[in-house]
């Protein structure tokens, strides 16, 4: 896993690297730091590097780099956009380093535009000027390499402040950002290079970043030969309403994949459905209170196209009562919002509880808005954690993990999950590792891991567009036993 920082960290990393060294020496660090990655980004491309230094020290990085590159022989057009009366003493002497410097471009053809308008500085939304140079730089068809934060994104939360930079590389320093990893962060940084400018702080960081198989314990679920089905849980999926069965059997079949032992679907479709054909080791029955508590169940998951009727508002009340580790997702949590009662529930249990908002049903939790909820995801799914005694994910770009001993991102995913029915296979998948270990942050941050590199598995090969969620499950179930053979060996 990867620490994260917010800006108020970083500046605590920041102000210990200057006690060391003194703090033009840092910046010339990051100057050359970006040169180096200016000259990877562009090989052989001699056309001329465009550099817009802003009015704080991200362009003092900036304008070091302009000279830098000039040393190399690249032609520079730097651009200074700013208040020179305004500017720091090592900003000050960065200009000096960096001449000629303009104070307009053309939008021509570049080999690279390096962003170096804002960094974690940025205090406001940006003015009607620089919200047209940053326009003006998306528009250029060279890659863009960001310096430090993408402009516009706020390091702490992720969002933009009305606009943002969306660069091809982000050269991020001293330690890594939360802001570069969610929400519109996610999208504007780009591939994050991390630069520690030779300086390792002793901050502590605030959260944590989801990158690697290695970063969860799925060696837990290796199979052993001498064990049968009742050694992998009993999973029931409560929802598939008439009209929602498909969510059901999204839900079922991804269950199945990631290895539940055995799975219920307890629909309140009117027919039930007999069977679904494609997976017919699924038990479809009616869903009632009676059954939920007669099944001898390890974990359950309720809410996936499950309505928000009397009925479906039963048998949720009867889910929370009930000491079975459980996956709450979609129509539930809507009635989670509306039924204090229903809250309760969940800050009284002492079960595994696992929520699965997407940002719109986190507003609706929060009692906020979606706009909100993006604002700052960080703090959404903390709250919510609080709010309800909960392993909270927040979907989205940037998937936000919360409970109460802290948070992750998930640093992998794409937007081909931007589709009805992928919340259904996560729910699934997360049913299941909580069907087989009763752990909701193993599941949880599990769960998300999988689902999310299956889907970048899978737009490697194809595309985002019309990502299949049919296979999806077994792609992360591909993954996971891959993993565990390796880790095994022979
Ligand atoms: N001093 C140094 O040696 C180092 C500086 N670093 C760089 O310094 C950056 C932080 O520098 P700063 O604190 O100067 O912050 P910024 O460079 O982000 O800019 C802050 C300046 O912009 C102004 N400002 C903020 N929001 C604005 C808005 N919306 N519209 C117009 N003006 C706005 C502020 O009043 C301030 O003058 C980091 O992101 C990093 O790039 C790091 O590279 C580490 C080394
Ligand atoms: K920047």
């Amino acid at each position: 896993m990867i620490p994260l920082y917010n800006n108020k960290t970083i500046r605590s990393i920041e102000a210990e690297a200057f006690v060391y060294g003194d703090s033009f020496a840092v910046m010339m660090r990051a100057g050359k730091a970006i040169a180096q990655q200016a000259i990877l980004m562009t090989k052989n491309d001699n056309r001329a590097i465009l550099i817009i230094a802003g009015p704080g020290n991200n362009g003092g990085d900036a304008l070091i780099a302009a000279a830098s590159l000039r040393e190399t022989g690249r032609n520079v057009r730097a651009v200074f956009l700013g208040n020179i009366a305004c500017l720091s003493a090592d900003a000050k002497k960065a200009l000096a380093h960096g001449k000629p410097i303009f104070n307009d471009f053309a939008d021509d053809d570049y080999a690279l535009a390096i962003d170096g308008l804002f960094g974690i500085g940025l205090a406001r939304p940006l003015d009607d000027t620089y919200k047209e140079t940053v326009h003006r730089l998306n528009a250029l068809s060279c890659p863009v390499l960001s310096i430090d934060i993408p402009s516009g994104i706020n390091g702490d939360t992720g969002a933009a402040a009305g606009k943002a930079v969306y660069a091809t590389r982000t050269i991020t320093f001293f330690a890594a950002k939360l802001g570069l990893y969610t929400g519109d962060g996610a999208q504007a940084a780009g591939k994050v290079v991390v630069e520690r400018l030779n300086f390792q702080g002793n901050a502590t960081p605030c959260g944590f970043l989801l990158n690697d198989d290695d970063d969860l314990n799925l060696r837990q679920l290796q199979r052993h030969k001498n064990t049968h089905k009742g050694n992998y849980g009993t999973l029931a999926v409560i929802g598939g309403a008439t009209g929602m069965v498909g969510a059901s059997v999204l839900a079922t079949r991804a269950a199945v994949r990631l290895g539940a032992g055995k799975v219920f679907a307890l629909s309140l479709a009117n027919p039930v459905p007999l069977l679904d054909w494609s997976m017919p080791e699924v038990m479809w029955c009616t869903a009632t209170a009676d059954i939920l508590k007669t099944l001898s169940l390890q974990a359950g998951v309720i809410g996936v196209g499950m309505g928000t009727d009397s009925a479906a508002k039963r048998l949720l009340k009867t889910a929370l009562t009930l000491p079975l580790p459980l996956v709450v997702d979609a129509d539930a949590l809507n009635l989670l919002a509306q039924h204090l009662p229903l809250r309760n529930l969940c800050t009284n249990r002492k079960a595994p509880l696992i929520l699965t908002p997407h940002p719109t049903e986190a507003a609706r939790m929060l009692g906020s808005d979606t706009i909100a909820v993006n604002k700052d995801r960080v703090h959404a799914a903390k709250t919510l954690a609080a709010n309800y005694s909960a392993c909270v994910i927040l979907k989205g770009a940037g998937t936000v993990i919360a409970d109460s001993s802290g948070w992750c991102i998930c640093a992998a995913g794409n937007p081909g999950l931007a589709q009805a029915g992928a919340g259904d296979v996560l729910a699934g998948i997360i049913g299941a590792l909580l069907a087989q270990t009763q752990n909701a942050e193993f599941a949880a941050r599990a769960g998300v891991w999988l689902h999310a590199a299956a889907a970048d598995e899978q737009a490697a090969q194809s595309g985002t567009i019309g990502l299949n969620l049919n296979t999806l499950a077994e792609t992360a179930a591909r993954r996971l036993n891959l993993y565990i053979e390796n880790q095994v060996g022979d």
